[in-house]
């Protein structure tokens, strides 16, 4: 049986995380339950820094706060020292509270709001990263409202197609996103920022996209990004002092997934970017990251209770468990794929194959299709791997069912650090009638 994360079977036989029974834990806090293993994010996290550090390369590793933002989660970020990106005035909002130093945050977004910009400004952001000309425009007139300066970066589409699931291709010419390198955008769109006395132009910033195995296609966008740099080093005498690549290092969620080390992807990306800027003179800019998926991913899982079950005769048996779509919307969305087992017979044998139906109202609400599973039944807790990215964060209301807690365990501690939803959650923002 191959157990993902740090997750392992404790000696009553039960799936244990962070060194914490798993079971217990649902005894203790319910279900669904969403579980992180601390020192997993943090391991991760050194990881992408130290390759950094290895490679003498000045770096910043932005936790793309998307994937899962929570108070305790960036102040865990916060203590291993990384950067921030966040894409709303929400995600924002979630750090200020957390405390996270705001100099050390990116905002992100396609359609960022007057009020959103106005309140990054007002926090002293350190960096936005600008998305396209109507932003640019809005961003200008609040600077020079505010009589403000500030840092930016701007988002540039590469063209590039990365191998991933259509939904989750952000670097492909016809995208929402970014200014097109290929015809002239981003140029144009250079040359204004440089030409406005509020900018400082950092630099120059893409992601091409989620969940991917290869590093061919960052390699490729860095390519094509310091031809560019080259070009407008001559033509604009302008010289950026960052690159940033975004995030989307992929993680391993089945077996069939064979994702490649961060320390490789960082490192075939510094020696391509080293190799590129010498090539065309130019200085080695600073290089910016922004994984999320990779940080948290495989370090958090999802407890659900067993509940009925169905028989399809002669097609299949569905099994259903406490949760579905309304926490873990991604097998609906992008018919991503999961494994688990019985959190309190981990190592038993597998003796029929279910496939796990969540509860919302919704044929399309199946968690796992197919799975091998010992019998189980209504005293039975299923624990489905590497759910720490894009679970919670996407989590919703769907048919009212409130949102699950959130523990992090951590050295054979548990600790609550969001607390499940009530009923009276649900309706706290609803009006009467009259
Ligand atoms: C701009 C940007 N940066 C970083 C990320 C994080 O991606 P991932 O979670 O795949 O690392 C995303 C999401 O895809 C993104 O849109
Ligand atoms: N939310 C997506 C990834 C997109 C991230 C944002 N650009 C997922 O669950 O895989």
């Amino acid at each position: 049986m191959y157990f993902y994360g740090s997750t392992d079977v404790n000696k009553n036989g039960n799936l244990e995380i962070g060194g914490v029974d798993a079971v217990e834990l649902t005894r203790q806090f319910g279900t669904p339950l969403y579980v992180y293993d601390v020192a997993l994010m943090r391991e991760r996290a050194r990881g992408f820094k130290q390759t950094f550090e290895d490679l003498n390369v000045k770096a910043q590793v932005a936790y793309a706060s998307k994937a899962f933002s929570t108070v305790a989660m960036i102040q865990l970020a916060e203590e291993e020292g990384l950067s921030l990106d966040v894409v709303s005035g929400g995600e924002l909002y979630t750090a200020i509270v957390a405390g996270f130093p705001v100099e050390r945050i990116h905002f992100h977004g396609n359609n960022k709001s007057r009020e959103e910009l106005e309140m990054a400004l007002d926090q002293g952001i350190g960096c936005i990263v600008v998305d396209n000309f109507s932003e640019m425009e809005l961003l200008q007139t609040i600077c020079q409202e505010k009589n403000v300066k500030v840092s930016i970066l701007l988002r540039v589409t590469p063209g590039i197609e990365a191998h991933t699931h259509d939904y989750i291709l952000t670097g492909q010419e016809d995208s929402k996103f970014g200014f097109d390198l290929q015809n002239g955008q981003a140029e144009e769109a250079l040359k204004t920022a440089i030409g406005f006395d509020y900018f400082d132009v950092l630099g120059l910033h893409c992601h091409i996209g989620s969940q991917i195995f290869e590093t061919t296609g960052f390699l490729l966008a860095a390519q094509k990004i310091v031809e560019k740099m080259a070009y407008w080093k001559t033509e604009l005498s302008f010289e950026a002092k960052v690159l940033n690549l975004g995030g989307g290092f992929g993680i391993r969620y089945t077996k069939e997934d064979e994702p490649i080390p961060p320390s490789q992807y960082v490192g075939e990306i510094i020696t391509e970017v080293k190799n590129l800027t010498k090539q065309r003179s130019l200085t080695m800019p600073e290089i910016w990251i922004e994984p999320g998926r990779s940080l948290v991913g495989d370090a958090g899982i999802t407890l659900y209770k067993v509940g009925s079950s169905k028989e399809v005769p002669g097609v299949r048996k569905y099994l259903a468990v406490d949760g579905g779509m309304s926490d873990n919307i991604r097998p609906a969305l992008y018919q991503a794929k999961y494994e688990a087992v019985l959190a309190n017979k981990p190592l038993a044998k597998a003796s029929e194959t279910v496939s796990i139906a969540g509860k919302c109202c919704e044929s399309g609400d199946m968690l796992i299709w197919d799975l091998p599973l010992p019998e189980a039944g209504e005293e039975d807790i299923l624990a489905v791997f590497c759910t720490g990215a894009y679970g919670y964060s996407m989590s919703n209301n769907y048919n009212r069912i409130p949102r699950p807690a959130v523990v992090f365990v951590e050295n054979g501690k548990a600790t609550l650090v969001v607390k499940r939803e009530s009923y009276e959650d649900l309706v706290r923002l609803d009006l009467p009638l009259k």
